[in-house]
């Protein structure tokens, strides 16, 4: 089992052979763990610092983007970094690494260096990948929790900037056909002094080809997609569109939107929302299903009223966003490019932006159009419209 630290305990070690992810170069580092900051199903996540030990002579630059910045020079700490722990062989295929290596954009979290070690139990052989990325102060499950206590949600602007933020991240991976597969608050990391958001956990990450039939049985229950829920096995990136729009629904209602007890469940609660499926639904997305199919109607209303009751403290522009987004159909689901250009993020536009980070009476202004030349090019029409007002 990997060592436990404890808040006061901190695990010292040197790694012989510790990879810059950068410069894909390889060099001993001395690694000091000193907090543990997350547990999850597949791995452990430590709050740590590095260093270069001293017979190594290496001078490349790297920064933190965090609170704590360090120059990357022989004998000094860099760091904060979070490294996040998982066994290098199961039964399931993590693509992390692979994933984390390729990708690069201000709203996924960055990978600095990797490297493999043994447990520090010597009764326990296991090989750990150690994936050392920068590190971030909170998530959202925790950011609404925090407003929740005090009665309140995440404020509307500070919503606005984060949902922006993740379908910005979704655009640039479903450009590239990665799927992210478990999205949902506590993998998705802010940093409320910035307003920064940075998609995290690509554990369950894959890149989906056309035709390839990939498993089911993934993504975090509240934040499963219907088709998923059906047992679709040649799904698209827009189950991740699905579990944003269950992210930006649990801002403004402070709770999962749709919290099925049970696996089986699941579909229930979207149909209290959705009303049933159609039988194309189920069709195209899994003619073998043999479960039930709530097909019938549990209020009496039309859809856009439902949304209205269910969300009836939220805008309308957030409401409507909502409707496009929790579709059954994923083909009718909107696309990261739909959900950026939505009149819900027109405000962010302005030069009058400001937001009032938690805490602060300081107004800071968000860099959130620096759209990159890939970007633009997965914009493609919308991109005009988007950029248009600035
Ligand atoms: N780079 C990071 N900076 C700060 N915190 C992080 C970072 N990476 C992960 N965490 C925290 O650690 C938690 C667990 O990380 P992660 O989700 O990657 O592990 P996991 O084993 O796949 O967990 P789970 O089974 O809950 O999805 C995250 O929810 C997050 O709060």
């Amino acid at each position: 089992m990997p060592q436990h630290l404890s808040s006061t305990t901190s695990n010292e070690y040197t790694i012989s052979s510790v990879v810059n992810n950068q410069t894909s170069t390889a060099n001993e580092m001395t690694v000091v763990e000193y907090k543990r900051i997350g547990e999850g199903a597949f791995g452990t996540v430590v709050e740590a610092k590095l260093k270069y030990t001293s017979h190594n002579n290496n001078t490349s630059t790297i920064t933190t983007t965090t609170t704590t910045t360090t120059t990357d020079s022989e004998n000094q700490w860099l760091g904060p970094f979070a490294i996040k722990r998982v066994p290098v062989q199961t039964e399931y295929k993590s693509r992390e690494l692979e994933i984390l290596r390729e990708v690069n954009h201000p709203n996924i979290v960055s990978l600095r260096f990797y490297f493999e070690k043994e447990s520090s139990n010597p009764k326990d052989k296991t090989i750990y990948q150690n994936l050392v990325m920068e590190c971030l102060p909170s998530n959202l499950q925790n950011e609404i929790k925090y407003y929740k206590q005090s009665k309140y949600t995440i404020p509307y602007p500070h919503m606005k900037a984060y949902t922006f933020q993740l379908a910005r991240a979704m655009l640039y991976l479903h450009g590239f056909g990665i799927s992210h597969r478990d999205i949902k608050p506590s993998n998705i990391l802010v940093d409320p002094a910035t307003v920064t958001l940075k998609i995290c956990d690509f554990g369950s990450a894959k890149k989906l080809e056309p035709n390839q039939e990939s498993v089911s049985y993934i993504c975090s229950r509240y934040y499963r997609a219907p088709e998923l829920i059906i047992g679709c096995t040649r799904y698209t990136p827009k189950i991740d569109i699905w579990g944003l729009g269950c992210v930006v629904a649990e801002m403004f209602l402070g709770k999962p939107l749709f919290q099925g007890q049970e696996p089986e469940l699941q579909l229930k609660e979207i149909t209290k929302l959705l009303g049933p499926p159609g039988n194309s639904f189920f069709f195209n997305n899994n003619e073998n299903y043999r479960g039930n199919m709530y097909s019938t109607k549990t209020f009496t209303c039309k859809i856009d009223q439902r949304f209205k009751q269910v969300f009836s403290n939220s805008p309308p522009d957030a409401i409507d966003l909502l409707l496009k987004i929790l579709v059954y159909s994923p083909e009718q689901r909107a696309s990261p490019r739909e959900v950026l250009v939505h009149p819900f993020f027109h405000e962010l536009k302005s030069k009058d932006f400001y937001v009032y980070p938690r805490g602060s009476n300081k107004p800071i202004k968000l860099d959130l159009f620096n759209f990159s030349p890939l970007e633009l090019k997965l914009l493609g029409p919308y991109k005009d419209e988007l950029l248009s007002s600035i």
